[in-house]
């Protein structure tokens, strides 16, 4: 039998660095909010995800329900209240799960909307089978690391640049959101992988997550042509 999928979709940040006066995840991207791009990804049919869960701002409650009225009446989905950070956000989305006793949940952020079908699968398939797979890409630029007196050369072939969707052995990740939050959680795999260690999958150069108005631009242009 194969494992229930569940989703957390994570769009409980204000975005600080998009500047815009509204969170980010609610701006249009072809004429509809970024965050309904992301979730009718995971509402696909192919993929066979049981429950979606989006976590929003707490004040942002009414703000989606009419986005959501007007845009997508039809798209069935929970909503739960986010946490000061992204681990917060998490681990609100995972007490929605709280019943289900067994499965395979994706952690994805909620602006990341032009995720390849075929990613997600990869990623959840993957973590059917290793319990924690990520989407990752090699890096396109040389990289250097800083140090006190300037910088020097990194190697690039044994560095990643880590995207969304993250899928884990639900137990698993609970396990993993039950202890302190660190400094240095800035995504799932970093929760998790003193636990278990983790699968990467190849992500996609065009998963690219909406944090600066020159992202928005980019996925307008991404979108016209795919
Ligand atoms: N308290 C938070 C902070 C972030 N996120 C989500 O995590 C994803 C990645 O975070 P980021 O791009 O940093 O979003 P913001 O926190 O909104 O942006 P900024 O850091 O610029 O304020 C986003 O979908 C964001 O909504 C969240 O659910 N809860
Ligand atoms: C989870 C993430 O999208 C993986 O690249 C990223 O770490 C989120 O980082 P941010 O600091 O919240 O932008």
């Amino acid at each position: 039998m194969p494992l229930p999928r569940f989703a957390i979709i994570v769009a409980g940040g204000t975005g600080t660095r998009m500047g815009a006066g509204r969170p980010k995840q609610f701006l249009k991207l072809q004429n509809e909010p970024v965050l309904l791009h992301t979730l009718r990804r995971f509402a696909a049919p192919a993929l066979g995800v049981q429950r979606l869960v989006l976590v929003l701002p707490a004040d942002q409650f009414d703000v989606w329900q009419e986005l959501h009225a007007q845009y997508a009446p039809e798209l069935q989905h929970e909503v739960v209240a986010g946490g000061a950070t992204r681990w917060a956000s998490v681990r609100q989305g995972l007490l929605q799960l709280g019943e289900q006793t067994e499965g395979v949940v994706a952690v994805h952020d909620g602006v990341r909307p032009l995720t390849p079908l075929s990613v997600i699968e990869n990623t959840y398939a993957a973590a059917e089978q290793h319990g924690a797979a990520i989407a990752a890409v090699p890096p396109k630029d040389s990289v250097r690391g800083l140090s006190a007196t300037g910088s020097y050369a990194l190697d690039r072939s044994r560095l990643r640049l880590v995207q969304t969707p993250q899928c884990f052995e639900l137990g698993l990740l609970r396990r993993a959101y039950q202890m302190p939050e660190l400094p240095t959680f800035t995504d799932d795999a970093s929760v998790v992988e003193d636990l278990h260690p983790i699968q990467l999958v190849q992500g996609d150069y065009c998963n690219i997550k909406i944090t600066t108005p020159d992202d928005l631009l980019l996925a307008e242009a991404l979108l016209r042509h795919t």
